[in-house]
């Protein structure tokens, strides 16, 4: 019932990466070239009341009748437009092999996400003047000024990719790859057999099959930090499933019955603010130690850990009870001072220090030694200790023993 209801999430916690923020190019750090476009490249153009001349223009023979295609010439032109005509290109240059990029820009641009293919960009001859803008610090994009269709993504390294939707024809290249697969809408699936790169073409490959990171751990410890950068770094979705129960906690408070609360949970419930308040971390490491309340919540974590692309879980029993056989376990610690001088730090003075420690405390206490799902590393898990590491640390020694699983698996 309520897996059925939490499917409806899909990436519960987001998807592991920022959406929507300004993303690095494909090729980051290329500085762009100081081109002019627009009509720059129209030579090519055949001029009108020369119809009755023969001769060869564009690879095309004409004759004294006008402009009848009589005879193709080698190499051969290929043409294309945006929808309403206004901007036309064309080019005698092959294409090379096609990208498919889900980039929030191109997801943006497109209304779904682009297919194009690089040529040379003093091989397309553009006609009519498209509407360049800067994208990104060191990538520029064009469109039809008139009917807004996407035509071109170029970063001055000397080549144009064209939006191969706007090409008349036949392309003559084929899709090679896929790239910021990360990014990509949750309304459709990758399942072609091509590499699928979590960022650019030098990033990770997107894990076909599930695979599964169980990151455990005390309050503060940095779980939470450390899955979302190792879920960003592989391309996985992230589910804090401490947020489950902070839900049930907080309609607890609120008077709901906490069993009941559990077996209705809805995605809505996941996203209130309140959520992170002291309060409701006390009330939702109460509610954890019903057995009720956490099999009404298993189901929805152990679908969403094995899901196609690879999964990140952050909790107390996820390498223990939820997936027990997670490809790479985790469990990341700290001492209670530390994790209390965190959590203070992030409330911001909401309670005094001694506050927090004594919330930490208390909170061990009942998650480390209440019966059902307690927490604990799981025998297999790799331990952790953020005590004396900076973030960037902690991610880094995170990514590289689930690099080691990676290789083993
Ligand atoms: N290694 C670290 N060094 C310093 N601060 C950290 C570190 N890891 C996490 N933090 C900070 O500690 C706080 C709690 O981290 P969080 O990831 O939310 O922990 P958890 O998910 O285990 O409760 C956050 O403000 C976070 O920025
Ligand atoms: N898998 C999980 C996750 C959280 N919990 C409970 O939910 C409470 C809140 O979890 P959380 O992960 O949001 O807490 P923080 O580590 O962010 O402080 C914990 O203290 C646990 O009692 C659990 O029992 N099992």
């Amino acid at each position: 019932m309520v897996a059925a209801r939490l499917d409806a999430l899909g990436a519960v916690g987001g998807r592991g990466v920022e959406r929507g923020r300004g993303l690095p190019g494909k090729h980051a750090g290329a500085r762009v070239a100081d081109r002019r476009h627009g009509d720059r490249a129209d030579g090519g153009r055949r001029q009108p009341g020369h119809t009755d001349q023969v001769g060869v223009r564009d690879g095309v023979l004409y004759g004294a009748v006008g402009a009848v295609r009589t005879r193709r010439l080698e190499p051969a032109m290929t043409r294309g437009s945006c929808l309403c005509g206004a901007v036309r290109f064309e080019t005698q240059a092959t294409f090379g092999p096609a990208t498919a990029c889900h980039c929030t820009q191109c997801r943006k641009i497109t209304g779904s996400y682009s297919i194009a293919a690089p040529v040379p960009a003093d091989a397309l001859k553009i006609k009519g003047a498209p509407r360049w803008f800067a994208s990104s610090a060191h990538a520029r994009r064009a469109f039809c000024p008139d009917c807004g269709s996407y035509l071109f993504w170029e970063e001055g390294d000397g080549l144009i990719w064209v939006a191969l939707g706007s090409v008349d024809g036949a392309t003559g290249t084929h899709l090679a790859n896929h790239i910021f697969c990360a990014y990509k809408g949750d309304e459709y699936d990758l399942t072609d057999a091509l590499p699928h790169h979590v960022r650019g073409w030098s990033s990770p490959e997107v894990t076909p099959m599930p695979f599964t990171i169980a990151i455990d751990g005390p309050a503060a410890a940095g779980k939470g930090t450390i899955s979302k950068a190792v879920a960003a770094h592989y391309g996985f979705a992230h589910l804090d499933t401490g947020l489950l129960y902070r839900a049930v906690g907080a309609k607890m408070l609120a008077g709901v019955e906490p069993i009941a609360a559990a077996q209705a949970l809805l995605p809505e419930d996941l996203a209130d603010a309140s959520l992170r308040t002291p309060e409701v971390a006390q009330a939702a490491s109460k509610v954890a130690t019903i057995p009720e309340v956490r099999a009404a919540l298993v189901d929805f974590q152990r679908a969403f850990a094995r899901r196609q692309g690879g999964a990140v879980l952050d909790g107390r029993d996820i390498g223990t009870v939820i997936c027990p056989d997670a490809e790479a376990k985790l469990f990341v610690t700290a001492s209670a001072e530390v994790r209390a001088q965190r959590r203070h730090a992030e409330q911001q003075g909401a309670q005094s220090y001694d506050e927090v420690l004594a919330d930490v405390i208390a909170r061990d206490e009942r998650d480390m030694n209440r019966a059902e799902a307690p927490l604990k590393p799981a025998a297999d898990a790799v331990l952790i200790d953020t005590s004396g590491l900076s973030i960037e640390q902690a991610v880094a020694a995170a990514i590289a023993a689930v690099d080691a699983r990676k290789d083993n698996v």
